[in-house]
């Protein structure tokens, strides 16, 4: 199989031109502290309270930056002070977990509140250094961010995911990740890999989660190719019940936006767990500095075609890579192989093309279910929960046509 860890912005649009041209110019000036900018935008109608796909608004970028100005100028101008990000964190959250007091004083004269209070810091667990055998560490893999070893932690075999440098010592891609990292460590549950901690240390970003022996099911449809279908759908089960933890997190969704056979693991017990979601983002924003607010995101053959047309996108983009990779467990693989997976997407976005679905392969539940979860409207794609439902009267049907077929071999 080709390269597939490519992320970034389609060809179509350039994020250079929206930053500039578009109405997230915004956005733009407002975290660079460029007044002129910010009042030309508002001049010409538009919104103070415009937020990137984070839900991020220039009174958070202003605040987070110590733009004292610009945070004063977007309040005169009717800025929400107490917007929300996909964090759940506010401009004060922002203003206080920079330091920047007099932000803070001005924020807080306008009403604003920090409902993550002193969480706003987001201590994440931290493991001491010294608990953590990383002298005796195997090397796992590499991937986006870094490597990945195996090492022990208070006995126990773990996996230890390194971030390079030019990531770690960027503090915005560190306060980002680190706030990915808070949000991860609160999950709980059997199909969503589990985060142990960062290790503390000065200089680079380590952190622990739970090891799985099995590897990915990348590599797993590699070593195996075609799955049978029992197999397949039990699978699938796994990751649906672990999405759909995410999409029902409270008090705000979690989307994956990379949900991808490489993110996916199994443990000894042939269980699948999700993991990386959200860090797909930080990948994008470290490949093209440091403000980014478009959606092109994650691994291009797994991707929906509204995330390669920089479109708005919600939940369902996570249905749309979750069909592709049930599609794959059927196949052996991804199909369309022979095309770079950014042609692939080009096509699935602006020529409507999807992997052809043979019915010797495809149970008749399973080409409909797929045709749904890849469907061209978002909104026309089922939820993770009644992809559960469904796959789980396939899953029935599947294990009574089995136990017929077995049995009538056993009477002839
Ligand atoms: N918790 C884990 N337990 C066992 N193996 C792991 C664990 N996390 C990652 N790996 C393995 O380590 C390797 C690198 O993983 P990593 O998540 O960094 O990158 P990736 O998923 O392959 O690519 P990308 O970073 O682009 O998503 C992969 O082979 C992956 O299967």
């Amino acid at each position: 199989m080709e390269e597939e860890r490519q992320t970034g912005p389609s060809k179509k649009i350039r994020p250079q031109m929206i930053d500039l041209e578009g109405p997230y110019r915004l956005l733009y000036c407002s975290s660079k502290g460029d007044k002129e900018g910010v009042t030309q935008e508002i001049e010409k109608g538009v919104s103070p309270n415009l937020a990137d796909y984070d839900k991020r608004t220039a009174l958070h970028l202003a605040s987070c930056e110590g733009c004292t100005e610009i945070v004063d100028l977007l309040l005169q101008k009717g800025a929400d002070v107490n917007s929300i990000d996909r964090w759940g964190r506010t401009p004060l959250s922002d203003a206080r977990s920079f330091g920047h007091e007099e932000i803070c004083k001005v924020l807080e004269e306008h009403g604003g509140t920090d409902p993550v209070g002193l969480d706003s810091q987001n201590p994440c667990y931290e493991i001491d250094h010294s608990e953590v055998g990383m002298d005796d560490k195997t090397l796992i893999g590499e991937g986006a961010f870094g490597a990945v070893y195996l090492v022990k932690w208070r006995g126990t075999e773990v996996a230890a995911k390194t971030i390079r440098s030019s990531v770690a010592s960027n503090p915005k891609a560190k306060c980002t990740f680190l706030k990915e990292l808070a949000l991860w460590q609160g999950l709980r549950h059997p199909n969503i890999v589990q985060f142990l901690g960062v290790v503390k240390s000065s200089d680079r970003l380590i952190f622990l989660t739970e090891y799985l022996r099995n590897g990915s099911l990348y590599d797993i449809l590699k070593k195996k190719g075609r799955l049978d279908p029992l197999t397949a759908v039990a699978y699938a089960l796994d990751i649906a019940r672990g999405m759909n933890y995410l999409h029902q997190h409270k008090p705000h969704a979690i989307i994956h936006r990379d949900l991808t056979p490489r993110n996916v693991l199994q443990d000894e017990s042939g269980r699948l767990k999700v993991t990386d979601f959200g860090l797909s983002k930080i990948a994008q924003e470290k490949a093209y500095g440091s403000f980014k607010m478009t959606g092109g995101t994650g691994s291009y053959r797994y991707m929906a075609p509204e995330v390669y047309r920089w479109e708005s996108y919600g939940k369902s983009v996570d249905v749309f890579s979750f069909a592709l990779i049930v599609h794959e467990m059927f196949q052996g693989g991804p199909s369309n192989r022979a095309e770079s997976p950014e042609a692939v997407a080009d096509r699935r976005a602006y020529e409507n093309s999807r992997p052809s679905l043979p019915s010797h392969v495809y149970p008749d539940e399973i080409k409909l279910l797929l045709r749904g979860c890849w469907h061209g409207e978002p909104e026309s794609r089922p939820s993770f929960e009644k992809i559960i439902t469904d796959l789980e009267l396939i899953q029935e049907k599947l294990q009574k046509k089995a136990i017929g077929t077995c049995c009538s071999c056993c009477i002839q």
